[in-house]
């Protein structure tokens, strides 16, 4: 097993008292693409500022690239590439300076920068817009020319805070291409996000995150095989009538959820399930089978879902 390039050991950290990462552990291995799953406040960014190396630890142990970031955190950003949750890019700078102030910021030689500059451009699908002010970008395409510029000094590991907030769907998937891409050719990946269908696509492993706290760690199809049924009847009754048919269908299937606007009902049978309701002489209003996601294995883990 090769050494992994992050290790967290009952992280913490505390703003007055308040712990907002709560005794986290966890490794990434080189190569993997790695997640923080959870809503938003679940400790996910402050997570990563501290693997970011610019914000200390409470306590705790934590190594990245086997340095400790209270003692080498120059060294170690020097081989991160960083995505924040909101784009910090140079709105002053046209798209292609964005890349080589940055590359010159980490002390590249001149030349060298210009090349790697061109090649991100590429890489970002933004080479026709070098020359373009950087306001005058779509949101998804800030967020590409962002993670180029992550990725000017070649880093060991991408932080993305998540990556795709904000963005249309079009976008997400052009951004996902890209990352899928990243990980194709080795670079290690470590990213938050509350978008379940991000963490599926992207993660080879992740961990739950709420309230500060790790509530369960593994591969999507693993998290998912363990906290849900394979099958999942989505049913909607009427807000009114939501709370009383969900009791009434306690019983059926797996394992009953009642949220404000739905019952959802897991099973390994979901047409089957809504069979059976309808025999009651239950008559959903809409119905829906579909496949446990990682969402199922929120709400299972915490009784609430992840965008609220
Ligand atoms: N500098 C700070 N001072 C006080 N409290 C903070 C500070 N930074 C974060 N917090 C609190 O810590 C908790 C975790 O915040 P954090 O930003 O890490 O969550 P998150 O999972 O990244 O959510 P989001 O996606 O909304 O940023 C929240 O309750 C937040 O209010």
């Amino acid at each position: 097993m090769p050494a992994p390039v992050i290790t967290a050991s009952a992280l913490t950290k505390t703003y007055k008292g308040f712990a907002a990462v709560d005794g986290i552990s966890f490794e990434v291995a080189p190569g993997e693409s790695f997640g923080l799953l959870g809503p938003n406040g679940a400790g996910k960014s402050t997570t990563m500022r501290m693997v970011g190396a610019v914000s200390t630890r409470t306590s705790g142990d934590l190594a990245i690239l086997g340095l400790d970031p209270d003692q080498y955190g120059p060294e170690i950003r020097s081989q991160l590439g960083v995505v924040p949750q909101s784009d910090n890019l140079d709105m002053e700078l046209r798209v292609r300076d964005n890349l080589i102030v940055y590359g010159r910021y980490f002390g590249l030689p001149r030349s060298q920068v210009a090349k790697r500059a061109d090649e991100l451009l590429e890489f970002a699908q933004l080479a026709d817009r070098a020359k373009s002010k950087v306001d005058d970008l779509s949101g998804g395409m800030k967020r590409r020319l962002t993670i180029a510029r992550a990725l000017i000094n070649d880093p060991r590991i991408l932080l993305l805070d998540e990556p795709t907030t904000g963005l249309d769907p079009q976008a997400r998937h052009i951004l996902w291409d890209r990352l899928f891409r990243l990980k194709e050719q080795g670079t290690t990946l470590v990213l938050t996000t509350h978008y379940m269908d991000e963490a599926e696509q992207l993660c080879d492993r992740l961990v739950v995150v709420d309230k500060g706290r790790i509530m369960a760690e593994g591969s999507p199809a693993a998290l998912i095989r363990e906290y849900s049924s394979r099958e999942v009847l989505e049913v909607r009754f009427g807000s009114a009538r939501n709370e009383a048919l969900g009791e009434q269908l306690a019983g059926i299937g797996d394992r009953v959820e009642v949220l404000p606007d739905r019952v959802l009902i897991y099973s390994s049978n979901g047409e089957a399930v809504l069979e059976r309701i309808t025999e009651l002489g239950h008559e959903p209003i809409t119905s829906l089978v579909r496949r446990s996601s990682l969402e199922d294995v929120f709400l299972r883990l915490t009784g609430r879902t992840l965008v609220e």
